[in-house]
């Protein structure tokens, strides 16, 4: 429990405030921050901006703080009842020892009155809007009713509108019964996931690492293929593959590559051919016009596609995936797949939460029978009551990559499935047992790190081509919860870098040297060059330190270095920066403490699905338990939009 017991103490906020509205709360950044916890000047200056026009109460302008730090948080609105009697920026230190004294809100009703009794409302000209007891920015408002729209006017109309014979003929070529590797009463969710989407404009595949998410949409691009081709052969689909980074849109062309040649035999060739293996960024598709928010393509200049896929849609915020709405022509049809436990986006949003509620709320009469016809399955979830069904949505539940024997797959589910005991009892008996998939590391840092720098980072010095330095590079990542502190990603890279310069390898007061692996951390775009993109600082045939980068064009793309924007070594990189990417080996880091905000389970089940083959974890019991029983939970009216 909170003490409240102090809150409000400050005598100058009672003075400045309850009298004279025009007079601003507190008076200035420094005093507010005396007495609010957390409190950025962005915060204060955007509240003591608006209640310039709205009034100086002091309930609202704190809900305008909240508002701000909401917004910075990644909530895309404040619901009233988060922080209804709620005492807002308070903390005391680990004795008890009250350090800001914050400021309790009313309830939920007086809440509810102050805010109705301004010109709030969505058609009001302000900018925050109050709808439905929750508070926006304007902004984000329109970019959530303007997605829901979208989304639903897509959801009402049927993509192509093949008839179900077609799609039946074609689905027993995709998925023929021999091959069915279901048991007996076992649901084929790849095979009904395709039956789902195929005659839909707009559908969810979620599903965890290594269900066939990709496996399971080469096939519904395979299928659509087939289903165009017969009806009209000469006008064929323009199909655009995305994904969020650089490496997760590399990630994506591997893997629809991959699957296209597994399916030879299986599928017609001249559909295969038709298959697009290159997958772009998000950023590329819409166009990035450089130092403008602003897209090439928008409303008015629509893009060329007939099928938008987009993959690890976790990542996505809400502005980005509006912008691509927007910019899609009224026929064409969107595909969103991704992993729904993952952390959702940095930017304010949690769009694959929202339009991907779970449990499946199961699907309305018309689509069962639809799916039932083209599939033969009939043991399909029904949404109750015929009422909020999904139809949009499919989940593959079963993982080809952990068999659900092996370590990784089931620390991964017990952590999702909070399971914090258990989780923790998997990694200490995998720890007895040498089990060849998990490890916990032991005691400090000294007791590891040399080890595990010698296997995967010495090496880098050793290569002969860049190329194989990459490969390397790719095997293996430390992955930290956080920047800062002893096991932040800052430490963790000084202290690799001090123990390859003590080896005569490396140079550790941030001179830059051959092999030295580099991330970008801002966008670049006439570079191409992308926050979270890895290079490799290597020495050219001229005897001169050039920076590399991976480029799906050319092969290599080599920069001086001088022309860099922002970056930083990455022996270790956050768990947040490592969305979209695997590596065989991760050792993923924990704090020493539990006062730590960013831990999750979110957070944890992300850093763990990283790992292929191997997975270290280092953690104290108490930080391990602490992180698997936090949630990331993000405020957003888009899921209430969505079920209406
Ligand atoms: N039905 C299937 N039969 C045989 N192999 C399959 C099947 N489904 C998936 N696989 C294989 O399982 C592996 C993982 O599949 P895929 O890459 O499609 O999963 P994903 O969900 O996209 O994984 P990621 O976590 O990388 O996003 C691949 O090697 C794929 O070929």
């Amino acid at each position: 429990m909170l003490d409240n017991s102090g809150a409000n103490a400050d005598p100058n906020l009672a003075r400045d405030s309850s009298k004279d509205k025009n007079i601003p709360v507190y008076g200035s950044f420094a005093r507010a921050k005396a007495q609010l916890a957390a409190l950025e000047p962005i915060d204060y200056f955007f509240a003591r901006e608006l209640c310039q026009g709205l009034g100086f109460e002091p309930q609202l302008f704190h809900l305008l703080l909240a508002l701000s730090e909401s917004l910075r948080n990644g909530h895309t609105c404040l619901p009233l009842e988060s922080i209804a009697g709620q005492c807002f920026g308070f903390a005391s230190d680990d004795e008890g020892l009250v350090s800001h004294h914050g400021f309790i809100f009313a309830e939920q009703e007086s809440l509810h009155q102050l805010l109705s009794a301004l010109a709030l409302a969505p058609d009001q000209d302000q900018a925050i809007v109050y709808y439905r007891q929750k508070l926006y920015f304007r902004r984000y408002f329109t970019f959530e009713g303007e997605l829901a729209g979208f989304i639903r006017s897509k959801s009402a109309g049927a993509f192509a509108a093949f008839e179900p014979d077609e799609i039946k003929a074609c689905l027993d070529t995709l998925f023929p019964a021999s091959a069915n590797e279901e048991g007996a009463g076992e649901i084929d969710w790849q095979h009904i996931a395709v039956a789902n989407a195929v005659n839909k404009s707009f559908s969810v595949i979620a599903g965890g690492p290594g269900t066939g998410k990709t496996y399971t949409v080469t096939k519904l691009l395979a299928a659509l293929i087939m289903l165009e081709q017969a009806r009209s052969p000469q006008k064929p689909l323009t199909i655009a593959l995305v994904a969020p980074t650089g490496k997760a849109a590399q990630r994506l062309s591997e893997s629809i590559a991959k699957a296209v040649k597994g399916f030879r035999g299986l599928i017609p060739e001249k559909v295969l051919a038709a298959i697009p293996e290159q997958a772009l960024t998000v950023h590329r598709l819409l166009g990035v016009i450089p130092n403008q928010v602003n897209f090439r393509h928008h409303r008015d200049n629509l893009l060329q596609a007939d099928l938008v896929l987009i993959d690890e849609v976790s990542m996505v915020d809400l502005a980005l995936m509006t912008r691509v709405f927007r910019a899609l022509p009224q026929h064409s049809k969107v595909i969103l797949l991704g992993d729904a436990d993952q952390l959702p986006s940095v930017a304010a949003g949690s769009v694959l939460n929202d339009v991907a509620p779970r449990p499946h709320p199961g699907f309305s009469p018309k689509n069962l029978a639809y799916l039932e016809q083209v599939t033969g399955c009939r043991q399909l979830p029904k949404a109750k009551g015929g009422k909020g069904a999904a139809d949009h949505i499919s989940y593959l539940v079963k993982s080809r990559r952990f068999d659900g024997q092996g370590g990784i797959g089931r620390l991964a589910a017990a952590v999702i499935a909070g399971q914090s005991s258990e989780s923790w009892q998997l990694l200490t008996r995998a720890q007895e047992e040498g089990d060849e998939q998990l490890s916990l590391l032991p005691g400090e840092l000294s007791a590891w790190l040399p080890r595990l720098v010698e296997q995967y980072y010495l090496g880098l010095f050793h290569c002969d081509q860049v190329g194989e330095a990459f490969s390397l590079l790719g095997r293996f990542r430390i992955l930290c919860a956080m920047r800062k502190g002893e096991y932040g990603v800052e430490n963790i890279n000084q202290l690799i870098k001090q123990y390859l310069a003590d080896k005569g390898l490396a140079n550790a007061s941030g001179r830059l040297y051959h092999g030295m692996p580099v991330m970008i951390s801002e966008n670049d775009y006439r570079l191409g060059l992308y926050n979270g993109d890895i290079g490799m600082i290597w020495r050219n045939d001229k005897g001169h330190l050039m920076a590399v980068f991976e480029d799906a064009e050319l092969g290599f793309k080599w920069l001086m270095p001088s022309r860099l924007p922002q970056f930083e070594t990455v022996y270790a990189m956050t768990i947040h920066k490592t969305q979209g990417s695997e590596f065989d080996h991760v050792a993923m880091l924990l704090p020493g403490q539990t006062d730590n905000k960013l831990l999750s389970r979110e957070l944890l089940y992300t850093g763990i699905t990283r790992a292929k083959s191997r997975l270290s974890i280092a953690s104290k019991a108490n930080v391990w338990s602490h992180g698997v029983e936090g949630r990331v939970k993000r405020f957003s009216g888009l899921n209430l939009e969505l079920s209406e």
